[in-house]
């Protein structure tokens, strides 16, 4: 598997800035052994950093990270164990995967907990968008055809008692997490192949880099059973997990030198039968005000 190094970051950065179609600079790279989808976002990411370049880049690199071919797998802050106990519920540890950094898990939250954030969500959803890289502000995408909406941290009781679940179980300061992200996918609904850390050297980065840092890790809860598609999927890592209500993955891109790691490139595939709900929970470097 090919992942773009120094002298690729190069060529995309150089033919973005001439101005070549993304379509032949995927064909290009296709060419070359690229994977396909891999290419696909690897060639947005370069345009969206034309687009959104700072006169800063130094600085906007020291605060973003860096993304390495070389990443380093240092230690995951998750217990080790078969079982964890995450605040208040005995967690089971089904899968772990050390490159990239997965981890599945069992039992997170209870049938009773998925549907009372169902319900409560339900009325509330909105299409969900995706970071402009310009301006920071939100984008409405074909590639992301969610729907959601979010809990603040500890906005309730059952929200805080979920909250502090989440933070024991990511081993993550609680002040460190977003709010809690509640999606809804109907059948054909997907969230393609990208990354959750905020591509480092774009403006529209910065503003969210600036309030808490990179994020570091994410933690998808599924909340619902779905009969047919709607998988979490790691394409460079060929990894597929299966929803199924209450369990979870966790994947974590950026270690303590700063590195984000390319191979965390995920998404969720199209949903064949049914729906698919999830609670999704981004977790940054510092602590983040709600
Ligand atoms: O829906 C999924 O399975 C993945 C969601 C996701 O990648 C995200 O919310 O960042
Ligand atoms: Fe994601």
């Amino acid at each position: 598997m090919l992942i773009v190094d120094a002298a690729w970051t190069e060529w995309l950065n150089t033919n973005a800035g001439l101005g070549c179609t993304p379509e032949s600079m995927v064909d290009a790279m296709v060419k070359s052994g690229f994977d396909v989808d891999y290419a696909g976002v690897q060639v947005k990411m370069a345009i969206n950093r034309h687009k959104g370049r700072t006169d800063a880049p130094a600085e906007a690199e020291a605060a973003a990270g860096q993304i390495s071919a070389e990443y380093v797998y240092d230690a995951i802050p998750v217990a080790s164990g078969n079982v964890i106990r995450a605040y208040d519920r005995d967690v089971q540890v089904l899968m772990r995967v050390e490159q990239p950094q997965v981890i599945v898990f069992g039992n997170v939250l209870s049938p009773e907990e998925c549907s009372e954030l169902i319900e409560r969500s339900r009325s509330k959803l909105k299409r969900s968008g995706t970071v402009n890289p310009e301006t920071g502000g939100t984008d409405i995408i074909p590639a992301r055809t969610s729907e959601g909406t979010w809990f603040k941290r500890c906005e309730d009781a059952f929200i805080e008692r979920i909250d502090k679940r989440i933070a024991s179980l990511m081993n993550w300061p609680l002040e460190n997490g977003e709010g809690l992200q509640i999606l809804h996918y109907k059948v054909g609904g997907e969230y393609r192949a990208h990354y959750d850390y905020f591509d480092p050297n774009t403006k529209g980065s910065a503003v969210h880099i600036q309030r808490g840092g990179q994020r570091v890790a994410t933690l998808v809860v599924y909340l619902n059973d779905v009969p047919d598609g709607g998988e979490t999927t790691f394409p460079e890592a060929g990894i597929t997990v299966g929803g199924r209500q209450g369990n979870a993955v966790y994947f974590r891109y950026m270690n303590d030198q700063r590195q984000l790691d390319p191979l965390s490139l995920h998404g969720g595939a199209p949903v064949r039968e049914g729906e698919k709900w999830v609670m999704t929970k981004w977790v940054r470097e510092h602590r983040r005000d709600v």
